[in-house]
């Protein structure tokens, strides 16, 4: 069967090498680029949290008092242009050998996990720097992540010795959610920053406590392909929308996916018995189900984001490893992530709550695998388990990769959320 994913990949994978970046890039921006290790103090700085854990409650008291600072119409707040939010990060892995064990994996390459964390403190802090507030030092929204839409790599392997930049802008808003665009760069040999990776995430802004929303500063374009980003942003809210609503829980499947549904099941029934009850796989395939692996962490403080609850990043990270290792151990060689698709934060995993991961592999085709891993949380306290994030990976592997075919409906559903999700 033929999927979109993979057709998706390819395309994107030539609009990144080749396509041109925004007009304002690196080199008409005269500021010189944070370090890595500053992005997460200034946001303790915007946010004004506590570092010690035990005065985070007081903290958080204290930001209630920036309630008067919140708009009350979206008309109230000034707009902002794109470059207003542009910022530039180093990842000095070149020149700061103690930084690069946190990034090294064994095999002498960067832990793609630890640029999801990047990824996700730098998204929030360019939608802090487009809604700044230069009459208060503290700002009085709490930004927090919705959604990736996607993360599309055009390099697999990084080299964990030459440094990293990444850049950042707001490229659309709405009332309370902002569309950041980031890109990732890796120094080649030739002293030039050469692209590796380009990623969407959706912000949303909150109010001081975090409780409710708060509005966002509107969006001006400059130029025509500022025009073209914001339309593109408007077509993307509609798409996450529609896409939201026909998700399989909630929607029957259409005739088309029925069809997909049949032909899985004929393609394994016995044909020696007359029975539906007897199910073979074909050659070369194994049963969804047989490639699931589970994990579970407890959520220390350690992982707390500067709202007190867990980092999106971490989440992000914990899954995507456990992700490459079900990659890794279906495919039996080193799987290397080629796109991140929808991860959608429904909640906020709460500081010491149980954090319940299961990852199985959804689709395969060629040497490529996609896996989904499923976020549940419980605290302490309570058996009752709740869904937090559903991601979705795809990785390439070194070589061809066996068929898999669900057994049960649940799982069919799993296989055809897929498509679902490379469609768009
Ligand atoms: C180091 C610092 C890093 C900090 C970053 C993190 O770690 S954050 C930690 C990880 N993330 C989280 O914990 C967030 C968990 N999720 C939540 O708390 C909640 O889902 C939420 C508050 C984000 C959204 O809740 P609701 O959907 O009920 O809120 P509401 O209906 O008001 O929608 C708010 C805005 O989000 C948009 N929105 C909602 N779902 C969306 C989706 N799937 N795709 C796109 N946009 C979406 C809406 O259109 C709206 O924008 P408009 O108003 O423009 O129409």
């Amino acid at each position: 069967m033929k999927r979109a994913a993979m057709r998706l990949w390819t395309l994107n994978k030539g609009l990144l090498t080749h396509g041109r970046g925004l007009a304002y890039g690196s080199e008409n921006k005269i500021c010189k680029p944070l370090h890595i290790q500053e992005v997460r103090n200034k946001l303790r700085e915007i946010v004004g949290v506590s570092t010690i854990w035990r005065d985070h409650v007081k903290a958080m008291e204290e930001r209630k008092l920036l309630h008067n600072f919140l708009a009350t119409s979206q008309k109230a707040l000034p707009p902002r242009k794109m470059k207003d939010s542009y910022i530039e990060v180093l990842l000095p892995l070149g020149s700061d050998p103690d930084l690069r064990d946190k990034y090294l994996t064994v095999q002498n390459t960067v832990r793609f996990g630890r640029i999801l964390e990047d990824l996700d403190s730098l998204g929030v802090l360019v939608c802090y720097m487009h809604n700044q507030n230069h009459s208060t030092k503290m700002s009085p929204l709490s930004i927090v992540t919705v959604l990736v839409d996607k993360i599309d790599m055009c390099k697999y392997s990084l080299s964990p010795e030459q440094d990293i930049k990444f850049t950042g802008h707001v490229s659309w808003v709405g009332k309370t959610s902002m569309e950041v665009k980031m890109k990732m760069f890796q120094m080649h040999s030739d002293d030039k920053f050469w692209p590796v990776l380009d990623a969407t995430f959706v912000m949303v802004a909150r109010d001081s406590e975090n409780k409710g929303p708060a509005f966002v500063n509107p969006l001006v374009p400059e130029n025509k392909e500022e025009e073209e980003l914001i339309t593109q942003g408007e077509l993307n809210k509609s798409r996450r929308i529609a896409f939201s609503t026909t998700s399989l829980l909630k929607v029957a499947p259409n005739s088309e996916e029925r069809n997909v549904i049949h032909e899985l099941f004929l393609n394994t029934l016995d044909p020696k018995t007359i029975s539906f009850q007897s199910r073979i796989l074909p050659p070369k395939a194994v049963w969804m189900e047989d490639t699931k692996l589970k994990s579970l962490d407890i959520c220390h403080p350690q992982e707390r984001n500067i709202f007190n609850r867990i980092f999106g990043g971490f989440l992000m990270r914990k899954a995507y490893e456990l992700a490459w290792a079900t990659a890794c151990s279906f495919g039996g060689s080193r799987p290397y992530v080629v796109t991140v698709d929808d991860i959608m934060f429904q909640k906020p995993v709460e500081v010491g709550s149980l954090l319940f991961l299961s990852s199985q592999v959804c689709f395969t085709q060629d040497n490529y695998i996609q896996v989904r891993v499923h976020s549940e949380v419980a605290s302490l306290d309570s058996r009752e388990h709740m869904t937090t994030n559903v991601f979705h990976f795809t990785f390439m592997s070194e070589k061809e990769v066996p068929l898999i075919f669900p057994k049960t409906y649940g799982v069919l559903q799993d296989y055809l959320a897929l498509e679902l999700v490379n469609d768009h």
